[in-house]
């Protein structure tokens, strides 16, 4: 039997990284390094082209980058490609401040993977895109805002990691990419 096709998955993020695996794995072999990588201000698309061809020179070889929206519906999309900041100074209580002036409180999580097959190339992206809303912590704060964005009835938080990874908008983005690898990597 063939080996199994390798990706090189480019991130600092833990948790990104441990389900990444458990969603591809073994089909997948999933090998990472962890490179500090500046991130553009634009589109989600704009970010994780840029972030592909950056870690593409850094790495000097094949790359998978992906990166995370969570955009709120009432506010145009935003904090979008901006959650890690919005995240890290306001919280999830000041997440659930930003929608109080609004009815709607509807969200969607939205993950967009770029693979790039070394530097020169033009990356791929793969996205995946789940609807739910924004509603105050529920279960353990593990990852990120997994706590506050409710899918039917549950946070992300309170489900267990094969729950989450059955529905979740990085699951969804990479059955995208695992055809395409299935299906020979064609550009
Ligand atoms: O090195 P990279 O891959 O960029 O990892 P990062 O932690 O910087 O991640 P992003 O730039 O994509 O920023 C997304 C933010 O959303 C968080 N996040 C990403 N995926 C999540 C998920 O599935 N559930 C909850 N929070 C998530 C993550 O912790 C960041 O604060
Ligand atoms: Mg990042």
């Amino acid at each position: 039997m063939a080996a199994p096709p390798v990706v090189n998955f480019i991130t600092g993020n833990a948790n990104k990284l441990r389900e990444v695996k458990h969603i591809l794995e073994p089909a997948i072999t999933v090998a990472s390094q962890s490179v500090d990588l500046p991130e553009l201000q634009g589109t989600v698309e704009e970010v994780t082209l840029e972030k592909c061809r950056v870690a593409a020179q850094q790495v000097g070889g094949p790359v998978l980058v992906e990166d995370t929206c969570l955009c709120f519906n009432a506010l145009g999309g935003l904090p979008g490609p901006y959650i890690k900041w919005f995240m890290k100074s306001i919280g999830h209580e000041g997440l659930n401040n930003l929608l109080v002036a609004y009815e709607d409180k509807s969200a969607k999580a939205v993950c967009t993977f770029g693979f790039s097959k070394g530097p020169g190339h033009e990356p791929m992206l793969f996205q995946g895109v789940t609807d739910g809303k924004i509603v105050p912590a529920r279960g353990p704060a593990y990852f990120g805002w997994d706590p506050i964005f409710e899918y039917e009835g549950q946070t992300y938080a309170e489900m267990d990691q094969g729950e989450k990874n059955k529905i979740s908008h990085r699951y969804k983005a990479l059955e995208k990419l695992r055809v395409w690898i299935e299906n020979g990597m064609k550009d």
